[in-house]
């Protein structure tokens, strides 16, 4: 195609590039697309993903269906901004990991989740993360929060457990800091290898005492191998210590447009560029050494520093405060069953290898899973209550939201 003459060839570019997304966001492109798909006996290119075969005992697929083949999960769907970016198969992604209600298993094997979140100021962001996680389908979930917090939390439902351990500063004197500091740690030890997976930050808050005991959890998770999502205020802690989850492969970033700019400035030294959007998630990812962000948005659109990956599944039009927590609490779940699903699946010797090589990786599966269902129900939740939606609305729709995608069935 020849380039329109007297136009900065970079402007040219652009403006195609913007018609480009404009069009890849479009109905008529969805369109498109499903017939595209129903038409194409396979992805246009090979989908950078395969599950392993299924032998394991609680994480078969017992919800597969035509749909759900290894091979269709994640399609090439349009190239954004110079990059591939697959718009994932998120139905057949959540169909595959989600595992099945099988009567022989027992409390816990459907994932154990932990949020370490809560202080004076916040007690609504670690519930919604706590309870999304259950009403998912986990089996516990637990609190780590500030004494003042703890009581609120328990008092919104009867099912979190809550540990009311953290300390911000005003609460320790300066002497006492160090034996305190190191009680937290033993404590929150004693719990922290039950867990599958861990959500650092929702309702976290800022206090410097608090953040440095919640670096020491980090490192004491990241030691362990236990998948940990950052969030809220976990992600200002890791932008101003990028030590904390540089070249952790079990960590997986979901900054929302604010936090996303702070780290790509912190990170990358410049500003968010939406004509290399994928390009600068994926940079982005491979500074901070192979973990796996998720930049909420429009489009959730998801990096492991090798593929891009997205949801644009329709939610709702409706942004309150909150929403990032539920998909907090929901990737965890996924995660783990992603990671459980992938684990039974393969010969011990193997399990690293898959773990670490699987082109898309289970925390990418976790955030895609996690990605559609708080769509999916924030436009159930949208449908009922319109203006006045609000995020206890949405996660009253989860367990539809999952259902409809997966029955429980028997
Ligand atoms: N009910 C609750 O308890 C809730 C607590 N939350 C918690 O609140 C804490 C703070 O999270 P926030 O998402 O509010 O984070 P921020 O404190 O970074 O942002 C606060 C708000 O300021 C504005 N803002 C921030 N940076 C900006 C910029 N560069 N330009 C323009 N506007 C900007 C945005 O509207 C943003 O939502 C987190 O711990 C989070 O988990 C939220 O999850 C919402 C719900
Ligand atoms: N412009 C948008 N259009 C459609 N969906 C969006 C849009 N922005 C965000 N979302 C959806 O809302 C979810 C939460 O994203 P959001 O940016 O609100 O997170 P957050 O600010 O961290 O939320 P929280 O208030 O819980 O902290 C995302 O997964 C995404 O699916
Ligand atoms: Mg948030």
């Amino acid at each position: 195609m020849s380039q329109p003459t007297g136009a900065c060839p970079h402007a040219w570019r652009h403006q195609q590039q913007h018609r480009g997304r404009m069009w890849a966001t479009s109905r008529a492109f969805r369109r498109q697309l499903v017939l595209l798909r129903s038409l194409l006996p396979s992805p246009p290119t090979p989908p950078p993903y395969s599950f392993p075969s299924v032998a394991g005992r609680f994480f078969a697929p017992s919800c597969s269906s035509p749909s759900s083949t290894p091979s269709g999960s994640i399609r090439a769907s349009h190239a954004m901004a110079g990059s591939a970016v697959y718009e994932a198969d998120a139905e057949a992604v959540v169909r595959r990991i989600t595992p099945p209600l099988d009567r022989s298993r027992h409390k816990g094997q459907a994932g154990k989740i932990a949020v370490i979140g809560g202080c004076r100021e916040y007690t609504g962001a670690p519930y919604f993360a706590a309870i999304s996680a259950l009403k998912v389908g986990a089996d516990l979930s637990h609190v780590f929060c500030t004494k003042d917090a703890a009581t609120v939390i328990k008092s919104y439902s009867p099912e979190l457990i809550v540990h009311p351990i953290l300390e911000e500063s005003y609460s320790v004197r300066d002497d006492e800091r160090a034996s305190v500091s190191s009680k937290i740690l033993t404590e929150v030890a004693k719990w922290l290898e039950r867990f599958d997976c861990i959500v650092v930050g929702p309702g976290l808050g800022r206090d410097s005492f608090l953040l440095d005991c919640v670096s020491n959890i980090m490192k004491h998770a990241r030691q362990a191998n236990i998948p940990t999502v950052v969030d809220g205020d976990g992600l200002f802690l890791i932008t101003n210590n990028l030590g904390l989850v540089e070249g952790n492969p079990f960590a997986i970033l979901t900054p929302n447009v604010y936090e996303y700019k702070r780290l790509v400035q912190k990170v990358l030294n410049c500003d968010v560029n939406e004509e290399t959007a994928a390009e600068q998630l994926t940079l982005l990812c491979q500074k901070i050494g192979g973990v796996t962000i998720m930049r909420k948005g429009k489009a959730d659109v998801i990096s492991d520093g090798k593929t891009v990956t997205q949801v644009s599944t329709f939610g709702s039009p409706r942004r309150c405060g909150g929403q990032g927590d539920i998909l907090s609490g929901s990737v965890a779940v996924f995660t783990s069953w992603a990671r459980h699903f992938i684990m039974s699946n393969e010969e011990p010797k193997e399990k690293s290898f898959v773990l670490m090589q699987c082109r898309v990786n289970p925390m990418t599966l976790g955030c895609i899973a996690g990605s559609l269902l708080l769509r999916k129900a924030a436009s159930l939740a949208f449908e009922k209550s319109k203006r006045s939606t609000v995020t206890t609305d949405i996660i009253e729709f989860l367990g539809k939201s999952l259902e409809d995608i997966c029955p429980a069935e028997h």
